[in-house]
């Protein structure tokens, strides 16, 4: 296995960066149930990352370490070279991890562009009182927020449904408006819990398309759970690899696929 620490190209030739995020010996115990076991990996900056397993295995526990959601009782959470110390989740948010959820989070009474909106909350700054007698900054920051979200919205080709209520919108639609509504908030990490969850193949592949053109486009750094081997294989430049709670394999797409341990536990391809 290729040391984590060194840089690395991908197979396509791009370089990754530094390190973002460093999940140092992290240990996760729900009571006696121990949802991670000592794991370790590093996030590089403008790379696509994904957490893959069998079911049970940590992943959504790993990711919600991450997002700050839960608190590990063993291990140091580094991000931007230092180590971060528990936070509540919308502190970890203002520290640039966005994320989208597994289960739809939007305000499905509103229309697109309100959603992507509330996107901008962590970037306001005017005071209530500003806001209300709709004063100065209050109202270039308004100019602002609009014009970011509405950038966000051509990018991701929902511009002719800005204006529908989201609960209207098919459930394709509704994932590329939550990653719309995570982007408006300029993470420099996001975080997708099973962006491919419930799709068809062809709101796979638009999916797959815009997630690439996200980081390509933004540079925006990826950290990402999916069941769909395909779209992991096709979307990562690294994958970790866990199973009950313990981190079985660590690499490049392809390392992984060849890695025996990784074929035994989860991949189910026969030994020679
Ligand atoms: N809030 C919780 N309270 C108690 N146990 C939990 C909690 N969250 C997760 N667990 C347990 O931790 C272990 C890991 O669960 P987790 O949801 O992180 O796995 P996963 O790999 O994301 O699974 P899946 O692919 O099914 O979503 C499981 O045994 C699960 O039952």
């Amino acid at each position: 296995m290729k040391d984590m620490y060194e840089p690395y190209e991908t197979p396509d030739g791009r370089t990754i960066g530094g390190c973002l995020m460093e999940m140092k010996n992290i240990t996760l115990k729900f009571g006696g149930v121990v949802a991670i076991k000592d794991i370790s990996f590093d996030i590089r900056e403008g790379e696509i990352r994904a957490i893959i397993g069998p079911n049970g295995a940590g992943k959504s526990s790993m990711l919600n370490v991450i997002s700050g959601f839960y608190h590990p009782q063993e291990g140091e959470v580094w991000y931007k070279g230092a180590v971060r110390p528990a936070m509540k989740p919308y502190e970890v948010a203002r520290m640039g991890v966005g994320r989208t959820f597994q289960n739809i989070a939007l305000f499905e009474g509103m229309t697109v562009l309100d959603n992507v909106m509330t996107g901008r909350l962590t970037h306001m700054k005017a005071s209530l009182w500003e806001q209300a007698l709709w004063w100065g900054k209050a109202e270039r920051e308004e100019v602002f927020n609009r014009d970011q979200v509405e950038k966000i919205i051509d990018f991701l080709e929902i511009q002719a449904i800005r204006k529908t209520p989201v609960g209207r919108l098919p459930y394709g639609l509704k994932k590329r408006v939550e990653l719309a509504r995570a982007l408006a908030a300029e993470p420099s990490l996001l975080l997708l819990d099973e962006p491919m969850a419930g799709m068809n193949v062809e709101e796979k592949e638009d999916m797959s398309r815009f997630i690439l053109d996200v980081n390509d486009e933004f540079g925006t750094t990826i950290a990402l759970i999916e069941h769909d081997m395909g779209v992991v294989m096709d979307l990562s430049d690294r994958v970790v690899v866990m199973d009950y709670g313990k981190k079985i394999g660590d690499g490049t797409p392809d390392e992984v696929r060849n890695d025996q341990n990784v074929i035994d536990a989860y991949l189910g391809v026969p030994h020679e």
